[in-house]
C-alpha cells in the first residue's frame, strides 16, 4: 500500500559568487551541489545568475558571458552524474530566438530538464535588469529550444518558457525568479493554484537597511502562509565586485512556517542547509481553504514537463519528527550596520589582494565609524575562524593573500588597519586625543604627523609664482576657502603615500586600500573638499546619514567594548580647517552648512526615495516642521539645501565607490541618475515664495 507520507529533503544554499569569475563560481556551485547531495537532498536551489555572477552589468551585453556560462553549465551537467538523484536548479543568461533572458536552469543526472526565463525584471534602486534582458511574456507557454551543438550536450534541445517540472512520482517544482516575488501578482500564487508542490526562487537581492524584514517575513513567509506549499528562497551572499552587498538569508518555508534560514552576514563563501518536508501537509493546508479550491479549479493548466526520477525519498522514516518551525533572525538597521559593511570590506579586501586598509583618522565621527567598521570586520573574521577551528572546517574566506588568518582580532586589526592623525595648526587637542584613544582601543597601527610644513611649502610655491599669499583675515571668501582646501587636499596626497609605503616599512608585501569617510549628508550638500580625503578607494559609509552613523557608533561602543567612541559621538563635528579662537574650535559643520545633520537626514530622504523637488519638499516639511519652525525658516532651509546641492552636485560625479546601504545614496555613478550642471531653481523657488505669501495671507485672514 502506498505510504501516507510524501517526504523529501530539499536544500538551499548561498554562494559568494563574483561577476565573471566563472572558474570560482563553478567551484562554489559544485561544492554546494555535492554538499546538498551528502545531506541527502533531492533538490538543490542556487541564486539568480549564479554562473556568471549577478553583477556582470554591461558584461551581459557580451557574447563571452553567454558562451562561458554555457561552458560552465556543461561542466555542471557532467558533474551532476555523480549525484544522479539530485535535481539542480542554477541561474544564467540564455538567448532564445535572438533575445536574452535571465533564467533558472533545471538539470538532473546530465540532462537539462527546463529553462525558465524571468517573467518580471527588476529596475528599482540600483537594479538595471531591463538594460540587458527582456522579460518572458508568454505565460504558461513553453517551446523546444535548440541547444548549440558546440557546447557538447547529449541532448539537442530543451523546453524553454513558463513551465513546471514533474517527477515520476508526481512531485511538481515551479519557479518564481527574484522580482516575481515582489510584484503585485506574484508567480507563486498561480503556481499554488495549479497545485505546484515546491516553488524555487533564485534571487540576487542586495542589502539595504531593514529590507530583509520585508523579503523574508512579509514576502516569503507571507506568501507561503497564504497559499501554502514549500517555498525555497535562495540568495547570493557577499560582494560580487560592486558597491552592493548581497545579504543571503536563503530560506526554506512550508505553509508559512520557517524551517531554515541561512545567516545574513557570515563570511563563508558557501553555505548549504536542508530540511525534510512532508508534501502531504501542503495538500491538507490548501484543502482547508475552500475559496482557494474554487479559484484553483478555474485556472488554465501550466505546462508540466515530466522527468525520470523520484522526489519522494523512501528512506526518510515516517517515524522521524519533522523539523520544527524556527523564529526568523531579524537584526535592527543599526545592528545591520555592524555586520554588512564589515563583511563587504573583508570580501573586497581579499579579492583585491591588497594588504589592508589605510584610514586618515581625524578623531571625528565619520573616520571613527570607518575605522570601527574595519575593527568589526576583524572581529567577524577571527570569530568565524575560531568556530571553524572548533568544528575542524575550512573555507577560502579565512585566507588573506594565501595566509590563513588567526583567531585574535587585536592581531589582525594591528596588521591590516593603518591610521594616521594628520594635525595642522588648526587641529585641537580634543580631536587628537579622540583619534589616539580610538586607535589604541581597536589596536590599529597608528601614528600622528604634522602637515603644516607641506601646506607652507605649497603656499610658498604659489607665492613665488604669483607674488601673493592668501589670508584667513581677508574678506574674500576665495582666499579662506583656498587655505582650507589646501590642507584638506594635502591629507589625501599623504594618505596615498602612506598607503603605498606603510607595508614596505614593515617588511611586508603589497599596499593598502585607502578608505574614505564622507557620509551621505555632507556629500549631498557638497560640504567636502573635492579630491581631499573624500576621494579614496572605497567608502563604507558613503550612503549612510550622520544620524544613523551616530547610532552605529553608540552601539559599537557598547556591544564591542570600545569606550573611546562615547567621547567621539558626543563631540561637535568640525572640519578644523580654520584658525582656532582662544585655543578652541570656532568652526562647526552644522554652523557652516546652516542645517543640522538631523535636518539633512530628513531632507535627504525626502529627495530620494521620497522623490521630491524643492516645491514638494517644502510642502512636505510644512507638516513635519511647522511646529518648530516658521514658514520663513522652512522656506529658507529648503532653498539653502537646494542651492548648496545644485552648486556642489558635481562632487557626486567623483564620489568614492561606497557600500550601498540606503536608497537615499547620492552616488552619481549608478544609483542616482541626475545631471550635475544645474540651472537655478527660479520657478520652483518662486512657487515656494508665492505659497508662503498665500499661507501667510490665509493665516492673517483667519486671525
Ligand atoms: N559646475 C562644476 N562642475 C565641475 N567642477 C566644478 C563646478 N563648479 C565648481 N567646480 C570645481 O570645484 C571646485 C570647488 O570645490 P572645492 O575645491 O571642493 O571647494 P569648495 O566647495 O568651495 O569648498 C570646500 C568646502 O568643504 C568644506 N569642507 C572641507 C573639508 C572637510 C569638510 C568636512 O568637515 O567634512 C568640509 C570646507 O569648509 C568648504 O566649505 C572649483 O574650484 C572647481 O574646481
Ligand atoms: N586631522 C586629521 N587627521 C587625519 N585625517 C583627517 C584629519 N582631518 C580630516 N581628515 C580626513 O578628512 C576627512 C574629512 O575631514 P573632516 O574631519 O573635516 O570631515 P568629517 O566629515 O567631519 O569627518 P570626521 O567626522 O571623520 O572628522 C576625515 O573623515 C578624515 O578622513
Ligand atoms: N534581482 C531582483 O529581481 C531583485 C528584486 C527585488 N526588488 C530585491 O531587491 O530583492
Amino acid at each position: 500500500m502506498a505510504g501516507f507520507h510524501r517526504r523529501t529533503r530539499l536544500a538551499v544554499c548561498t554562494v559568494n559568487n563574483w561577476a565573471l569569475d566563472f572558474t570560482g563560481n563553478l567551484e562554489r556551485i559544485v561544492k554546494t551541489c555535492a554538499e546538498s547531495f551528502t545531506q541527502g537532498a533531492r533538490l538543490r536551489l542556487g541564486p539568480e545568475l549564479e554562473i556568471p555572477g549577478y553583477g556582470c552589468a554591461d558584461h551581459f551585453f557580451e557574447r563571452d558571458t553567454e558562451i562561458h556560462s554555457w561552458q560552465c553549465l556543461k561542466t555542471l551537467s557532467e558533474k551532476s552524474k555523480q549525484w544522479p538523484e539530485l535535481v539542480i536548479v542554477t541561474g544564467m543568461p540564455i538567448r532564445f530566438r535572438g533575445l536574452l533572458y535571465n533564467c533558472l536552469v533545471t538539470l538532473k543526472d546530465g540532462c537539462l530538464l527546463l529553462i525558465r526565463p524571468k517573467l518580471a525584471l527588476c529596475d528599482d534602486d540600483v537594479y538595471r535588469e531591463s538594460r540587458w534582458f527582456v522579460a518572458w511574456s508568454e505565460k504558461a507557454t513553453t517551446y523546444e529550444m535548440k541547444i548549440d551543438p558546440e557546447y557538447g550536450f547529449e541532448q539537442d534541445s530543451v523546453p524553454f518558457g513558463d513551465g513546471v517540472v514533474e517527477s515520476s512520482d508526481g512531485v511538481s517544482i515551479g519557479y518564481e525568479i527574484c522580482e516575481e516575488l515582489w510584484t503585485a501578482q506574484s508567480s507563486h500564487i498561480d503556481l499554488a493554484l495549479r497545485g505546484v508542490d515546491i516553488v524555487c526562487n533564485g534571487s540576487g537581492s542586495h542589502h539595504v537597511l531593514g529590507k530583509s524584514n520585508r523579503r523574508i517575513n512579509q514576502l516569503v513567509l507571507g506568501g507561503s502562509g497564504k497559499v501554502g506549499g514549500v517555498y525555497l528562497y535562495c540568495n547570493h551572499r557577499g560582494c560580487d565586485g560592486d558597491r552592493v552587498y548581497y545579504d543571503g538569508m536563503s530560506t526554506i518555508a512550508h505553509n508559512g512556517r520557517l524551517l531554515v534560514q541561512l545567516p545574513q552576514f557570515d563570511i563563508e563563501d558557501t553555505c548549504v542547509s536542508s530540511a525534510v518536508v512532508d508534501l502531504r501537509e501542503t495538500q491538507s493546508f490548501r484543502s482547508r481553504i475552500a475559496s482557494m479550491r474554487n479559484e484553483a479549479a478555474s485556472r488554465p493548466a501550466l505546462p508540466f514537463i515530466p522527468f525520470n526520477g523520484k522526489m519522494v525519498d523512501p528512506f526518510i522514516s515516517p517515524l522521524d519528527p519533522l523539523p520544527t518551525e524556527i523564529e526568523p533572525v531579524q537584526l535592527s538597521p543599526t545592528e545591520e550596520l555592524c555586520e554588512g559593511p564589515p563583511a563587504w570590506l573583508w570580501h573586497y579586501l581579499r579579492r583585491s589582494k591588497m594588504g589592508g586598509f589605510f584610514v586618515p583618522l581625524s578623531g571625528g565621527q565619520d573616520s571613527a565609524a570607518v575605522a570601527t567598521m574595519v575593527r568589526l570586520m576583524a572581529e567577524k573574521v577571527t570569530n568565524s575562524v575560531k568556530k571553524a577551528d572548533e568544528n575542524k572546517t575550512d573555507d577560502p574566506s579565512y585566507y588573506l593573500n594565501g595566509e590563513r588568518v588567526g583567531t585574535n582580532a587585536d592581531e589582525l586589526t594591528n596588521k591590516i588597519l593603518h591610521t594616521v592623525y594628520m594635525a595642522s595648526e588648526h587641529s585641537s587637542m580634543e580631536t587628537r586625543k579622540c583619534a589616539d584613544d580610538l586607535a589604541r582601543e581597536i589596536k590599529a597601527s597608528h601614528s600622528s604627523i604634522f602637515i603644516d610644513t607641506a601646506v607652507s611649502a605649497l603656499l610658498g610655491i604659489f607665492k613665488l609664482a604669483q607674488g601673493f599669499m592668501p589670508s584667513f583675515t581677508s574678506s574674500d571668501n576665495r582666499e579662506t576657502m583656498a587655505l582650507q582646501n589646501v590642507q584638506a587636499r594635502i591629507r589625501m596626497v599623504l594618505s596615498y603615500l602612506f598607503a603605498q609605503l606603510a607595508l614596505v616599512t614593515k617588511g611586508r608585501t603589497g599596499g593598502l586600500l585607502v578608505l574614505g569617510s564622507a557620509n551621505v549628508d555632507e556629500s549631498l550638500v557638497g560640504y567636502v573638499t573635492k579630491y581631499d580625503c573624500s576621494s579614496a578607494d572605497l567608502n563604507p559609509i558613503g550612503s549612510i546619514c550622520k544620524s544613523d552613523l551616530r547610532k552605529f557608533l553608540h552601539l559599537a561602543s557598547e556591544k564591542y567594548g570600545i569606550p573611546s567612541l562615547k567621547a567621539i559621538v558626543e563631540s561637535v563635528p568640525t572640519a578644523e580647517l580654520r584658525p582656532l579662537v582662544d585655543g578652541k574650535v570656532a568652526q562647526t559643520d552644522e554652523g557652516e552648512i546652516g542645517l543640522t545633520y538631523d535636518e539633512l537626514s530628513v531632507i535627504g530622504s525626502l529627495r530620494k526615495p521620497g522623490l521630491m523637488g524643492p516645491y514638494a519638499m517644502f510642502e512636505a516639511l510644512l507638516s513635519l516642521w511647522s511646529a518648530k519652525y516658521s514658514l520663513d525658516e522652512i522656506e529658507h532651509k529648503v532653498k539653502l539645501f537646494y542651492r548648496r546641492y545644485a552648486v556642489n552636485r558635481h562632487k557626486a560625479t567623483v564620489s568614492t565607490p561606497a557600500y550601498h546601504a540606503e536608497a537615499y545614496s547620492c552616488d552619481d555613478h549608478r544609483n542616482d541618475h541626475r545631471p550635475f550642471l544645474y540651472p537655478d531653481f527660479s520657478l520652483q523657488f518662486d512657487a515656494i515664495s508665492a505659497k508662503v505669501k498665500d499661507l501667510k495671507e490665509q493665516h492673517f485672514k483667519t486671525e
